[in-house]
């Protein structure tokens, strides 16, 4: 039978840079909340003992895609653990809306949905712990995909604590361009030495995104999506970019703003939540 799951996005509503480690790594301090907006997974589990991708992602090649790396990991932690089903096999297609390193975290949605999808789906019986752990070597950003909950995230975005940020109305807007993290996590002029702060320190101070500088200096385009939408409102990058988001206290006000966004952006209006719309599928809510 087949089954429907969620994979939102999310936004990094701050992003600090306290340090590089040794292999090259960043630590950061950012507060994850997700969106009411993403892709759709469509699965379905047989006993064919192969992992199919219905839909090709444009530019990923299969064994490349997030969605069967998340299966074949899942296969080989839940055979470990001998809980893998006789020829376990999925069929997995999916409805991508998100835009590619758009800073919305599409592929690790992707893979947290996967691993939590088929955990369910075959009952493997992996713990929410265990799911995290396989995820956080597929994209620092899994983790918090598939625990679900707003979180402040330490580290390289493994270490997770809860968060209760409002949850806001935002405009995403996409400039058209793709933005390469590792580019913009290895540019010279990154400011990397953020003083460490408390969560409550965080909560209290202006938001803000210690790559946004570089990459509006890079990206004309984003640079001038940016300071177009600070004319509206509160607005900054998410992740690495490309995205930007505003926020606003209501849908309206937002989508008033995306009526008159300019030539060559594309967005979208949606809310940020704080428990994560596949948890609530996973719930059955
Ligand atoms: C910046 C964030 O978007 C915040 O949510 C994420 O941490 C990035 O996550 P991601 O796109 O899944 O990135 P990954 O695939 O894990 O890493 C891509 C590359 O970005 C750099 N990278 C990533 C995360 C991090 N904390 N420090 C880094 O320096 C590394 O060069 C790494 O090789
Ligand atoms: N299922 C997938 N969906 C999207 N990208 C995938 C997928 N599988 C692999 N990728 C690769 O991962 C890269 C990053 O995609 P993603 O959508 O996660 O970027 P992002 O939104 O910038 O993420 P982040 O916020 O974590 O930086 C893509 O450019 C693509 O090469």
């Amino acid at each position: 039978m087949m089954s429907h799951w969620p994979s939102p996005a999310k936004l990094n509503l701050f992003l600090y840079i306290t340090g590089r480690r040794p292999d090259g790594y960043h630590n950061l301090q950012t507060l994850f909340q997700f969106l009411d907006y993403g892709d759709t997974l469509q699965i379905s589990t047989d006993h064919s003992d192969r992992i199919q991708l219905l839909t090709p992602v444009a530019g990923v090649a299969e064994a490349d895609n997030l969605i069967v790396r998340a299966a074949e990991r899942l296969k080989q932690a839940a055979l470990a653990k001998q809980t893998l089903p006789p020829k376990a096999g999925a069929q997995i297609a999916i409805d991508k809306r998100l835009p590619m390193g758009g800073g919305l975290g599409g592929g690790s949605s992707n893979a947290a949905t996967v691993l939590v999808a088929l955990n369910h789906l075959w009952q493997t019986g992996l713990t929410p712990d265990e799911l995290a752990a396989i995820g956080v070597q597929l994209g620092a950003d899994v983790p918090v995909f598939v625990k679900g909950f707003a979180a402040f995230a330490q580290g390289v975005g493994e270490q997770l604590q809860p968060a209760e940020p409002e949850e806001k109305w935002y405009l995403v807007a996409h400039p058209g361009v793709s933005i390469s993290t590792p580019a913009v996590f290895n540019d010279p002029a990154l400011t990397r030495d953020t003083p460490v702060r408390t969560l409550a320190t965080l909560l209290s101070s202006p938001f803000a995104n210690d790559c946004e500088a570089v990459v509006r200096k890079r990206f004309r385009e984003v640079d001038e999506l940016v300071s177009w939408l600070l004319e509206y409102a509160p607005s900054r990058l998410t992740g690495t970019g490309a995205c930007v988001f505003a926020e606003f206290d209501t849908e309206s006000a937002a989508r008033q703003v995306l009526e008159l966004a300019p030539n060559g952006v594309r967005g979208f209006v949606a809310r940020g939540v704080n428990v994560s719309p596949l948890q609530r599928a996973l719930r059955g809510d």
